[in-house]
């Protein structure tokens, strides 16, 4: 049992506010996404690091979860707001193939970005595209209220529920400049709910509506599916920062007219800040942008970025840079490096390992003191970066027996979600994609390195070295593992 109270940060309210879920044994979370034109970008991964962090804590201090990621295969445009192209139907002109074939590509990759991140599955996937009538039937639920119809689609008029934008803000900060003006919108801020396809154009992804062959617009989607899958009112909406300016807060409004009250879907509105680089925001839109699989090339192990996205508070800008990540996998290694020693201590039959010793009272405070914390850490709002000496403190403390140190390591494990206690320093050691040399021939070249050494031999020794070094090889020679791939 975990004791403290969960304090999360609402954006609503712009407060921190404790955690009422309104059925502690099966919280309702919504995370908005990704759009799935392209690969996810590292940027785009930091927002599920947040979520799985939240879900895992939320799981950790024993709520029942259903956690809802919808797909957005269909109706996000290349602005936020209502101008410019599908981002789907985009892409796929681009690259002349089919919408569906690149959906279910991209669909599939950030479902493996998400296993490689340790990220847990969530309970459900939807898919915009299989929730089309649901989607209508909402759409038509609302129309005669609050909606008005333009030439191209359906435009939902945000004067018709009270307190539009309370989210955004959008009186006090800059949100509203940023919505592309559209002839014949009411307000600068009124969205199309539905855009009917311009005569001749030739769009892969179209369904028939009461307001034209079309599609749904993407404020919509999330409005539909978190309702489907959640109730109208549920516990948690999480999303990137962008999505307070403007997607949330018109699926706020949707979701308003739809119950005909001031609700606002979610109890509690949850956004993660952006991974920069120096240039700024990371973006797909952008033209290059860096994936999970660029840092896998590069020799980066997927859970050295999750941990680099640890050492930040969610609510924190972060920037990305390889010196970052490079600092990350040190600190990774040390960690694998440490659990593995205790393992091997804690191995019954050992020699050397430690005799199972009773736990005495001592042993029992000093374990319950660190996992409580690990509790006050996450409680406040998640704060990662907390946690994570805490964690180095407990693995270090020797008044405390390996098996002791392991066993309470899987709190850590268990809210953090690095896999600790499976990973090993080996599983660390990436090739990367332009190594010239597979694993056995540095180890070959490591065998003679050896026998130039016991030769004392050391001339040739160091030039083994160098030679390897020009491979991007690392010999290490204090490490259990002798040699890494350099990264970087
Ligand atoms: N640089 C970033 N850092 C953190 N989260 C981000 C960043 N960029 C986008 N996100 C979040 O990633 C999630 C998935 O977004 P989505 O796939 O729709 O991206 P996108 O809007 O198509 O990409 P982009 O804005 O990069 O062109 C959203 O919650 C979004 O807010
Ligand atoms: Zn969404």
């Amino acid at each position: 049992m975990t004791t403290h109270a969960l304090t999360l940060y609402n954006s609503l309210t712009r407060r921190l506010e404790p955690f009422a879920p309104i059925d502690p044994a099966n919280v309702g979370l919504y995370s908005c996404g990704p759009t799935v034109y392209n690969y996810a970008h590292i940027g785009n991964l930091r927002a599920y690091v947040f979520t799985d962090t939240l879900s895992r804590t939320l799981t950790w201090k024993g709520f029942g979860l259903t956690h809802i990621v919808n797909i957005t295969d269909v109706g996000h445009l290349t602005s936020d707001a209502d101008a410019g192209d599908d981002k789907m139907e985009a892409a796929a002109r681009a690259s002349g193939q089919d919408i569906w074939a690149i959906a279910r590509h991209y669909t599939e990759a950030f479902k493996r970005n998400l296993i490689d991140l340790h990220i847990r599955t969530p309970t459900r996937f939807p898919l915009a595209t299989d929730h089309i009538a649901e989607m209508i039937a909402f759409a038509e639920a609302i129309a005669p209220e609050h909606c008005y119809l333009l030439e191209d689609g359906l435009y939902f008029d945000t004067s018709t529920v009270p307190d539009y934008g309370r989210l955004a803000r959008s009186n006090d900060d800059a949100g509203e400049s940023r919505i592309d003006p559209v002839a014949g919108k009411r307000h600068p801020q009124d969205f199309a709910i539905w855009r009917t396809s311009a005569p001749g154009e030739m769009r892969q992804m179209e369904w028939d509506s009461p307001w034209g062959r079309g599609a749904p617009g993407w404020h919509l989607e999330c409005s539909v599916m978190s309702q489907k899958y959640l109730g109208p009112q549920f516990d948690i909406h999480t999303g990137g920062i962008d999505h307070r300016e403007i997607h949330h807060p018109n699926e706020i409004a949707q979701n308003q007219a739809r119950c005909g009250c001031a609700d606002t879907g979610a109890n509690l509105w949850m956004h993660n800040n952006f991974l920069v680089e120096r240039s700024g925001k990371m973006s797909k839109s952008g033209g290059e942008f860096t994936t999970l699989q660029t840092l896998i090339d590069r020799g980066f192990h997927p859970l050295a970025y999750r941990l680099m996205c640890l050492q930040a508070q969610y609510r924190s800008e972060l920037e990305f840079s390889w010196d970052n990540l490079a600092a990350a996998t040190t600190r990774l290694k040390r960690l694998a490096l440490t659990v593995q020693a205790l393992r091997d201590r804690a191995a019954p039959g050992n020699s050397a390992s430690d005799p199972a010793k009773p736990a005495t009272d001592a042993v029992r405070a000093l374990l319950a003191g660190y996992r409580d914390r690990l509790d006050i850490a996450v409680c406040d709002d998640l704060a990662t970066p907390r946690a994570l000496p805490v964690l180095d403190e407990l693995l270090a403390d020797k008044r405390l027996s390996p098996a002791d140190r392991l066993a309470a390591l899987a709190d850590f494990d268990a809210v953090l979600g690095l896999d600790l206690a499976a990973l090993r320093r080996e599983d660390l050691r990436v090739r990367p994609a332009s190594a010239t040399l597979d694993a056995a021939a540095v180890d070959e070249r490591l065998a003679e390195r050896r026998a130039a050494r016991a030769a004392k031999d050391f001339p040739r020794s160091d030039a083994i070295r160098d030679d390897l070094a020009s491979a991007g090889v690392e010999v290490m020679d204090g490490d259990p593992l002798g040699w890494d791939w350099r990264i970087g």
